[in-house]
């Protein structure tokens, strides 16, 4: 895999508060990377600097060595939430938002990009495709919201997704659902998937690679299997032994 972005001493400051510390981390393009650490460890910071959307009174510094120009949010990298439905109109059809960012990205006409939507619901597995397209985001359930909520980030073609606690507001079972989604998302249209997280044993399920946070500072990473049989850092080793039971869905 060759690199999508060096990050070399980057570190974030809030005023006063030291979000990230010193950052060195290397992600390859095409993996799935889980970025894992408890609250406030500087997960969502990482993700807003990537994105180059960190608020105006944030400084940054060190670098970030993209491999050719840097994405722009919005058009290359597409953001996936922890409340689908905060990323839905609740008052526009789920067909229609997704009509309108297909084309604002592409030039279609309407019946193109409606056939488009059409099989981009189809993609994320709702039920129904061409009915689900003239339905309100109030007439799904939180999975589905969130499968529809995938359908629109991933509907300019972005080639980084980052997903920031995506599962967080569902059950387990629909936890892994989208997660496996997710995971067949990216490895089909060789996106790369950043997944934000403070659960290691869901992360473990389908990241090629993990990052640990604790307070801004990044304290273990490397592959995934790895981390999870034999973690280098003490705190890791306390976040895998509090999981009851791991399973990686690939065996
Ligand atoms: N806009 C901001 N202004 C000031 N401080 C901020 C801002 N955003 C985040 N912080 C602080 O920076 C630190 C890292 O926050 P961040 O949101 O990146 O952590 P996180 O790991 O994503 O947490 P969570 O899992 O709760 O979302 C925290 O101390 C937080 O309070």
């Amino acid at each position: 895999m060759t690199r999508l972005v060096a990050l070399e001493n980057v570190s974030v400051r809030y005023g006063a508060i030291c979000a990230l510390d010193c950052v060195n981390l290397l992600i390859k393009s095409g993996e799935v990377l889980a970025i894992i650490g408890e609250s406030g460890s500087g997960k969502s910071t990482l993700a807003l600097a990537l994105a180059g959307l960190l608020p105006k009174d944030a400084s940054l510094s060190g670098q970030m060595d993209w491999q050719g120009e840097p994405p722009r949010a919005g058009r290359d990298i597409g953001f996936v939430f922890q409340d689908p439905a905060a990323s839905l109109d609740p008052l526009m059809h789920i067909g229609a938002q997704l009509v309108e960012v297909i084309r604002s990205h592409a030039k279609l006409s309407r019946s193109e990009a409606e056939r488009r939507a059409i099989a981009l619901i189809e993609r994320v597995r709702i039920p129904e495709p061409e009915k689900a397209f003239r339905r309100y985001p109030h007439q799904f359930s939180g999975g589905q919201k969130q499968r529809i909520a995938i359908a629109i980030a991933i509907a300019a073609n972005p080639h980084l997704l980052i997903a920031d606690e995506p599962t967080s507001a569902l059950d387990t079972i629909v936890q892994k659902q989208i997660m496996e989604l997710l995971a067949g998302l990216v490895r089909e249209k060789a996106m790369t998937l950043i997944f934000i997280t403070h659960d290691i044993a869901l992360a473990g399920s389908i990241a090629d690679h993990m990052a640990v946070f604790r307070h801004g500072r990044l304290i273990e990473a490397g592959r995934a299997a790895q981390i999870l049989t034999t973690p280098q850092n003490d705190y890791t080793r306390a976040l895998i032994a509090a999981v009851p039971r791991l399973e990686r869905s690939d065996g």
